[in-house]
């Protein structure tokens, strides 16, 4: 899926809204538990159930690998499963050497047809470049985290400059925003005016709101742009609304009340 396909499927649904299937075996309700293809399952009616009310689905490829070779088929069937008109997001954090990041990029773009893929940039543009030679797929790259420890790395100071600051600038360098995205934790609100400053028009990819406490109308002020520009994950705010069988419809009430707050927010 390319930049303007996206936007398109935002401004139809007036929503940003991107679902995290972050699927735990151990979290979803009892009575799918024993089903040979739980995950599956689980991720089929939460995608029926809610892809009317967001514009893309994020699995967190960690929840998949835990479980071997039946999580790894679960995540392949998962991702053929999502409608074609919904962005997919590999939250996978890769990048390594040049030649390492390429086998990367091959299993999550080619192998697995994801639309973009989440990279960690401590090693540099070789370890980036490879992901951004496939067209119509995105590189999204850590820039500013939600977690506590952002601020061990990302918000030393480097000079007069955060470190964030320096990492956005500077791999902004090496794509454009057709192929670019970055990570910025809803936790983060207070940065996103500067960030924005940093990449006007760039998609930011936004998870934290929800069980991390990040607040949407914060992010939504401060981080619009033009064409939207904002991806918001919820994952566990979302796939676990209920632990009962009524799960699917629970998941739809909250997907809907992300997408009728953001139908508020947008500026077109
Ligand atoms: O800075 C980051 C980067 C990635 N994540 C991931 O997003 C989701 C958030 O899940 P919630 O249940 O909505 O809190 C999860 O997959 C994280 O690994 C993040 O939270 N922060």
């Amino acid at each position: 899926m390319n930049r303007f396909q996206l936007v398109q499927q935002i401004k139809g649904k007036r929503s940003f809204l991107c679902v995290g299937l972050d699927t735990d075996i151990t979290k979803i309700p009892k009575h799918l538990q024993s089903h040979a293809n739980a995950i599956f399952e689980f991720n089929k009616s939460i995608i029926d159930a809610t892809k009317d009310h967001c514009v893309a689905y994020k699995i967190n490829t960690a929840f998949y690998e835990a479980l071997g070779v039946k999580g790894w088929e679960a995540m392949e069937q998962t991702v053929d499963y999502i409608p074609k008109t919904h962005f997919t997001i590999a939250d996978a954090k890769r990048g390594d050497i040049g030649n390492t990041s390429s086998q990367y990029a091959k299993a999550f773009f080619e192998t697995l047809n994801f639309d973009s893929i989440t990279v960690a940039p401590y090693m540099g543009e070789d370890s980036i470049r490879p992901f951004m030679e496939y067209e119509n797929k995105f590189v999204i790259v850590l820039g500013l985290t939600s977690n506590k420890g952002a601020k061990d790395f990302e918000l030393q100071k480097m000079g007069d400059e955060f470190l964030y600051e320096k990492v956005i600038s500077k791999v902004a360098e090496w794509g454009t925003p057709e192929n670019l995205m970055f990570v910025v934790g809803a936790t983060q609100s207070s940065e996103l005016s500067n960030i924005r400053k940093l990449v006007p028009d760039h998609f930011l990819l936004v998870p934290g709101v929800g069980f991390q406490g990040g607040s949407l109308k914060e992010v939504s002020e401060h981080g619009l742009n033009k064409d939207c520009g904002l991806l918001v994950n919820a994952s566990r705010a979302i796939i676990y609304a209920s632990e009962d069988e009524s799960f699917a419809d629970e998941a739809k009430i909250i997907a809907q009340q992300y997408q009728q707050e953001m139908n508020g927010y947008l500026n077109f």
